[in-house]
């Protein structure tokens, strides 16, 4: 079977390195013309699919945009997810899950036991219970060829006083955290399946992000501030395995499907002409 790594890998080779997140926030749904309610949640998410899901290598939903509509919102996730999948775009559930091992456990036959309707290629992971809580997702992951991002350095401000306290050796958090996420990708060629989340917005994070050997997804790019340049300082010599992250960035462009797309395609294009100087 084929690893997430390796399918990542292909995804971004023939469709750029772009990861594109549906985040239908009110404002945004509003800005489309859509009511704030499971209609119109459905609405903007198919205009995505239809605009991007067979142009971009990873699409990301987020999933709490669709749990506040309840049962219903999960199902235009679910439904989402596997429009997704036909169209031919990976996708990455942004959905932060983490929690004691045992329950770790039912995470991961949500998300990537294929026999799941939530069931994804990648998702999102926060190591905040420690890394090893983890290791059931990452043993789903594997057997069934699927990814893990787990949270390093956040996008957000407040992220820092959690993720860059020290612990005894001398190491931060999120340090931690690469390192023992690099551990998982040890031999994974091209790409290893584990991957880390490490804001764009942060400049020279001063952490070392070049044996990790798995995707660097970066979010914080477009609405939180960053832009394709700040890749090369937050990044350094890690810059080939970034998978630069827009959402509003793109949506607003919306709801014209070919507005998204050309959207996207501006974005793209400022990505690559920064990776590929790596
Ligand atoms: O550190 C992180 C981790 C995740 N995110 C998520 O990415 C998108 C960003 O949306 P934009 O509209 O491009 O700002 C959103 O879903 C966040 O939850 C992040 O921003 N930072």
């Amino acid at each position: 079977m084929e690893s997430f790594g390796e399918r990542l890998h292909r995804a971004m080779a023939e469709r750029g390195p772009l990861c594109v997140g549906i985040d239908p926030h009110p404002g945004l749904l509003a800005r489309w013309g859509l009511p704030d309610d499971v209609e119109g949640l459905a609405r903007f998410s198919a205009t995505v699919v239809e605009a991007l899901g067979d142009r971009i290598a990873v699409v990301k939903p987020q999933s709490a945009f669709f749990e506040r509509f309840g049962s219903r919102g999960v199902a235009v996730l679910e439904s989402t997810i596997r429009q997704l999948r036909a169209a031919g775009s990976l996708v990455l559930l942004d959905v932060k899950r983490g929690d004691i091992g045992s329950t770790v456990a039912a995470y991961a036959s949500a998300y990537l036991d294929p026999s799941s309707p939530l069931y994804v290629d990648a998702v999102t992971a926060s190591p905040y219970l420690g890394v090893g809580s983890l290791a059931s997702m990452f043993e789903s992951a594997t057997a069934h060829g699927g990814g893990v991002f787990v949270l390093a350095l956040t996008s957000n401000p407040e992220g820092a006083a959690v993720q860059r306290a020290r612990g005894a050796d001398g190491r931060t958090v999120a340090q931690r955290v690469i390192d023992e996420i690099s551990q998982l990708n040890v031999g994974a060629q091209p790409l290893g399946s584990f991957g880390l989340v490490v804001g764009a917005t942060l400049g020279d994070t001063g952490h070392d992000l070049t044996r990790v050997g798995g995707p660097l997804l970066a979010p914080g790019l477009g609405a939180q501030g960053a832009t394709a340049a700040d890749l090369r300082t937050v990044f350094g010599p890690a810059l080939p395995a970034v998978l630069p992250s827009y959402s509003r960035e793109v949506l607003g462009a919306g709801p014209d499907a070919g507005a998204l797309r050309a959207a996207a395609e501006r974005v793209l294009a400022d990505c690559r002409a920064v990776l590929r100087t790596a």
